[in-house]
């Protein structure tokens, strides 16, 4: 964290304690994912309060149709990149890591060692996939002064058990499953939940019957806050557009433009709008 004597509070470092007295105020939190410098002070100048350096970058940074192959040394480097761009222009994001897939699964300990990497890059808090069998993980991270965001619904890194990239928690059943594991993580205590690709109004439960700071990649506008992946919000995806995706450069006189009026979007509640829903 960088002292500063700035105390207007718009430019003050946005902190756990930030974010846990918007999700109180229900004023919505803007996330954008995010993996290099330039970027990070644009997303930061455009008022997005949270920077995720997503593993996503497995898809639109290394070319890979699924995020398996990222490694935990990838996860640094970009998360290395991302706080300098930050502390480069005085920016106030808080900035969340994601877990690459095999860095964590094995044991707390595994899960342990990964995130002192990400933190030591200059993440603030990591974010890591899966429910119940997750729980003891994020409660041993957490513990050990590691805030913990955690990640369910249509869940990246099992997208060979899913079968595809396709909506989660749809049945009753396994809308009951999502919300025990939600209340699971948050017993554990990890302070974020990403919800994605979920039912609105599951994920709006999740927000309600939780202490969670929940964050909607098309989960509805009940969310505390909402994420998209950069790449998508400037149009640039090669392939079909998912249904969540809203491209925010058309009308936009720019990319800092485009990238406010997300932020704009999320902070009125106009997006998502029910076409980016399931
Ligand atoms: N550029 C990008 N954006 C993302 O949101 C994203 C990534 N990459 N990489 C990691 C995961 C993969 N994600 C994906 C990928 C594809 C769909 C998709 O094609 N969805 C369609 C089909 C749904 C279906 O078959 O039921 C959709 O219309 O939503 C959704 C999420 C989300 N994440
Ligand atoms: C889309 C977000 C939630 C993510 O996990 C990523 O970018 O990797
Ligand atoms: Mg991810």
């Amino acid at each position: 964290m960088t002292y500063m004597r700035d105390t207007d509070p718009a430019r003050r470092p946005v902190t756990l304690n930030t974010l846990l007295r918007m999700r109180a105020n229900r004023e919505p939190i803007a996330m954008l994912t995010c993996y290099d410098s330039t970027f990070a002070a644009v997303c930061d100048a455009a008022g997005a309060e949270v920077l995720l350096v997503g593993d996503s970058l497995g898809n639109v940074l290394q070319g890979h149709d699924t995020t398996l192959p990222v490694s935990l040394d990838d996860m640094a480097y970009h998360t290395a990149c991302v706080a300098r761009g930050l502390a480069n222009v005085g920016g106030r994001a808080f900035v969340i890591a994601d877990l690459p897939f095999g860095s964590y699964q094995e044991s707390r300990e595994q899960a342990m060692r990964s995130s002192v990497k990400l933190m030591t890059a200059g993440a603030q808090m990591v974010k890591l996939e899966g429910g119940a069998h997750m729980a003891d993980t994020v409660r041993f991270l957490v513990e050990r002064g590691v805030p913990v965001c955690a990640h369910l619904g249509l869940t990246p890194q099992s997208v060979h058990q899913l079968g595809g990239y396709r909506a989660q928690g749809v049945t009753d059943e396994a809308a009951a499953q999502l919300l025990r594991d939600a209340d699971l993580l948050d017993q554990a205590g990890a302070t974020m939940m990403v919800l994605e690709m979920v039912p609105a109004r599951l994920a709006a439960e999740v927000t309600a019957n939780t202490r969670l700071i929940t964050i909607g990649i098309g989960a509805g506008v009940e969310c505390s806050g909402q994420v998209l992946v950069l790449h998508d919000v400037l149009g640039l995806f090669p392939g079909r557009r998912p249904r969540f995706v809203r491209n925010f450069m058309p009308g936009a006189d720019d990319v800092h433009d485009a990238l406010s009026r997300y932020v704009a979007a999320v902070k009125d509640r106009s997006f998502p709008g029910p076409e980016h829903c399931y």
